[in-house]
């Protein structure tokens, strides 16, 4: 900890590029500290970010896994804006490092983009503005386009193209789009033509794209695809530097293939020397696509409340790495994720071997939830016997990498108790599982242990004694904690049948040590004996 969070205890934010003023404002606000600290370079940030809670960023900080492995208080990356292409996510979800973004703050401004320079592609307007103002009066070196009745192809109808596809639509342009996870209802809905990516290729008189950059959308603008579109087309991008072959590009420019080209974003920004620059009929802007005011302070606004509510609530929203979890879900859910958890670190620190499978069923009353963050709860129970530094984020990360089948099975109907949470791994011994429930205002109680009705709270220090079931066994166990200055806090009792095997889980004050636990292995009738902390 940094002396500023021992003597303040709040959660620190570092703002590392230019946002709006109302994101320092809303941290403060939400009761985190905040510095705004822009234009480092990533030497300088990696120094810096230790003492930080949080980082707000926009597309000028990159978050490499040099800066993550030096974060070593960081919960949670805020992107004000949508991609999220600069920040390293299995990096950070691996550090257990939330990262959020705001996916819909900028969206209009964005699409407003794209369509202004679909209109400065038709009328040229930038290089007619540059030549009159040297006092050419060019006036019959323009001759341009109508939009009005041309077909616009859409590479990606999220929620930027599906935008631009409405104005699209105003401005009386057809409109065709190619996006696989597009749905023929949206299709509908939206008003556009869904088609394959070749037909849009051959139709569109203009192209834009609104795809994040993946292993599929890199480059889908190839040398190749360009070659496929109707000759005189024009090309927008507002998406991201990538999505097109440069290089190509150029070539068609300059073959004039492409009649035009309008680009907002780069395969390298910031772009100080492109290729493209000075190509016939290319116009650009610097990643200008979200920058109106209006956007800004969307973004800003939204990011830290974002920020704020997980640093200080808890609440999950647009994280792309953890299940979210709203203001009104986290309070209730709250109880869930502590049983969830202490189910999760039981059965974990008590199962021998692999787990090559988990199952965690709901019954009753926790049917009805989110299970996300139950299951990503329980799993950061069971994985904290592999990593000290697992948490909600990088748990279900990290019981992937080592192949842990996980399921889920929900069952409205209540049984005994009005709610129950059962966590059962698959052991070499055969499938062991744990079950427990809430009690009245919310307090976890376990109530079942591998076949065995008790009641306990999982809590601190813990030692769990298997054995047989017998008089005397009780005062024996006193003794031995007493002899060895260990003071029992509770003591809880279940067994199988009478005279078979029992099971006793005593919650003590301070951690057991090895010796101890070799005694009570060694007192008549102990079956096994093993020391737990939660
Ligand atoms: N220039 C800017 O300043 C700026 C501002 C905001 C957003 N953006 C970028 O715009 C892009 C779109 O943002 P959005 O909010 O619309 O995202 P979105 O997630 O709502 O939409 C993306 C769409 O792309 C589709 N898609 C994914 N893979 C595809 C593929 N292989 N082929 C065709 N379609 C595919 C998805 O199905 C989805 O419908 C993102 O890359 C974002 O980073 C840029
Ligand atoms: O922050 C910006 O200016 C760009 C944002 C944009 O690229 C985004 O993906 O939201």
């Amino acid at each position: 900890m940094t002396d500023i969070q021992k003597t303040t205890q709040k959660p620190r934010v570092l703002i590392s590029d230019k946002m709006d003023p109302n994101a320092a404002r809303i941290f403060e606000e939400r009761g985190c500290d905040v510095d705004v600290i822009t234009g480092e370079s990533p030497e300088e940030l990696v120094a810096r970010i230790g003492d930080y809670h949080g980082l707000a960023i926009r597309s000028s900080t990159t978050v490499t896994p040099e800066i993550l492995d030096a974060a070593t208080n960081l919960k949670v990356i805020g992107r004000a804006g949508i991609g999220v292409d600069n920040v390293d996510i299995p990096y950070a979800s691996g550090k257990g490092v939330v990262v959020m973004n705001t996916p819909f703050g900028n969206s209009i401004t964005t699409a407003e983009h794209a369509i202004a320079l679909i209109m400065a592609l038709a009328r040229q307007i930038p290089q007619a503005n540059t030549r009159t103002q040297a006092g050419e009066w060019p006036k019959s070196a323009f001759m341009g386009v109508e939009v009005t009745g041309k077909t616009l192809g859409l590479i990606g109808a999220g929620n930027i193209g599906s935008i631009v596809a409405s104005r699209a639509l105003g401005l009386k342009m057809k409109v065709i789009a190619f996006d696989p996870f597009l749905t023929k209802d949206r299709a509908v809905e939206v008003g556009i033509e869904k088609v394959t990516l070749d037909d849009l290729l051959a139709r569109a008189d203009f192209i834009t794209l609104h795809t994040p950059l993946t292993d599929e959308t890199r480059n889908i603008l190839s040398r190749e695809a360009l070659a496929k579109t109707k000759p005189g087309v024009r090309i927008v991008n507002c998406a991201r530097g990538g999505l097109i072959d440069e290089a190509a590009l150029k070539d068609a420019l300059e073959s004039g293939h492409v009649a035009g080209a309008a680009l907002d974003v780069f395969a390298q920004e910031p772009a100080k020397d492109n290729p493209l620059f000075g190509a016939p009929n290319f116009i650009c802007t610097p990643h200008l696509g979200a920058s109106t005011n209006e956007a800004q302070v969307n973004v800003a606004l939204q990011v830290a409340e974002q920020m704020a509510d997980y640093l200080v609530n808890g609440g999950v929203t647009n994280a792309l790495n953890m299940p979210s979890l709203s203001a009104e879900e986290a309070p209730k859910l709250k109880p869930y994720m502590a049983l969830a958890e202490s189910l999760g670190s039981l059965v974990g620190q008590l199962a021998h071997g692999n787990l090559p499978k988990i199952s965690i069923e709901m019954e009753g009353g926790a049917a009805e939830l989110n299970a996300k963050p139950i299951t990503a709860a329980v799993l950061a129970g069971v994985m904290r016997r592999y990593s000290e530094t697992v948490n909600m984020v990088n748990a279900p990360y990290l019981a992937k990498e080592r192949g842990i089948e996980v399921r889920e099975i929900r069952n409205s109907r209540e049984g005994t108790y009005h709610t129950l949470l059962r966590v059962t791994v698959e052991t070499e011994q055969g499938n062991r599982s744990v079950a427990g429930t809430l009690f009245g205002s919310g307090a976890p109680r376990l109530v079942e242990i591998f076949g065995v009705g008790i009641e306990a709270e999982l809590d601190g220090h813990m030692l769990y004694i298997v054995n047989d079931d017998a008089p005397g066994f009780i005062g024996r166990i006193g003794t031995l904690m007493g002899e060895n200055g260990i003071n029992i806090g509770t003591f809880n009792l279940g067994r199988r049948e009478a005279g078979g095997e029992a099971v006793l889980l005593l919650s003590v004050d301070d951690a057991i040590t090895p010796e101890v636990v070799d005694k009570a292995c060694g007192l008549e009738g102990v079956r096994m004996v093993k020391a737990l902390s939660f």
